[in-house]
């Protein structure tokens, strides 16, 4: 499958390929919206661009304690220390990745303190929040993990394919989430859910489907708000 192999479906196949084609549909309204299309194609509304960036860092800032109680399951639960490097390594890379935002801010005069979120990035915030709890497996969490950076590497690795016409301006923002370290890096995560996700029972295995189901839910009606559609 097209999507799946992008992201690394991992060698074995396992729960993830089988969810990204039962949910192909809904996988590429995610990876494929028309906000993405539009910086993909060089006709982006930079005002949307521009309520994208600040309203991602505001789900960013919410996403690093998400992250950490990842980190903090890992180490509870993996019988595998590599998983908690590359776990380190994704929250080592959103601090840059925050640095990043402050300075492209600056860049196009969008105010970062002050700045509300909107009702979507409230929701998807809320989400993030439902799934930090003890009682959450880590099958669960480092899933939805996979699945909200995979979203992002997807769609921006779109904008660097050799048709695109992306505009030099947001380039950099296209390389962030699109280039090769962070397709590998969702691979690693993928791999990592994939074989938690072969010890899990049934149950937990229907909850993570669930998970990943709601992660890209939750980005559609992100792009929707970026694009002004909220
Ligand atoms: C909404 C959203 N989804 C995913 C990512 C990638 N970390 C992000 N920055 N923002």
């Amino acid at each position: 499958m097209e999507g799946g192999d992008k992201v690394g479906k991992g060698e074995d196949g396992g729960p993830i390929a089988t969810w990204l084609n039962k949910h192909r549909q809904l996988y590429l309204e995610a990876t494929r919206h028309p906000f993405i299309l539009s910086i993909k194609h060089g006709s982006v509304d930079i005002s949307s661009f521009k309520r994208w960036l600040g309203q991602d860092y505001i789900f960013v800032r919410e996403f690093i304690p998400f992250v950490a109680s990842v980190l903090l399951k890992a180490w509870k639960e993996t019988d595998d220390a590599s998983d908690i490097d590359i776990i380190l390594g994704g929250i080592a890379s959103l601090n840059d990745e925050i640095s990043w935002f402050k300075k492209e801010a600056s860049k196009w005069n969008v105010p970062l303190s002050g700045n509300a979120p909107q009702k979507p990035n409230q929701d998807y915030c809320r989400f993030l929040e439902s799934l930090m709890g003890s009682n959450i497996e880590y099958s669960v969490a480092i899933t939805a993990f996979w699945a909200i950076e995979a979203v992002y590497q997807e769609s921006f690795s779109l904008c660097l394919e050799d048709d695109s016409r992306t505009p030099e301006e947001l380039m950099g923002t296209c390389q962030r989430w699109g280039n090769e370290d962070f397709r590998q890096y969702c691979c690693s995560l993928c791999r990592i859910a994939n074989r938690s996700l072969a010890k899990a029972t049934a149950d937990v295995v229907r909850k993570a489907e669930e998970a990943f189901v709601h992660v890209l839910e939750k980005e559609v009606g992100f792009w929707n708000m970026s694009y002004g559609d909220s």
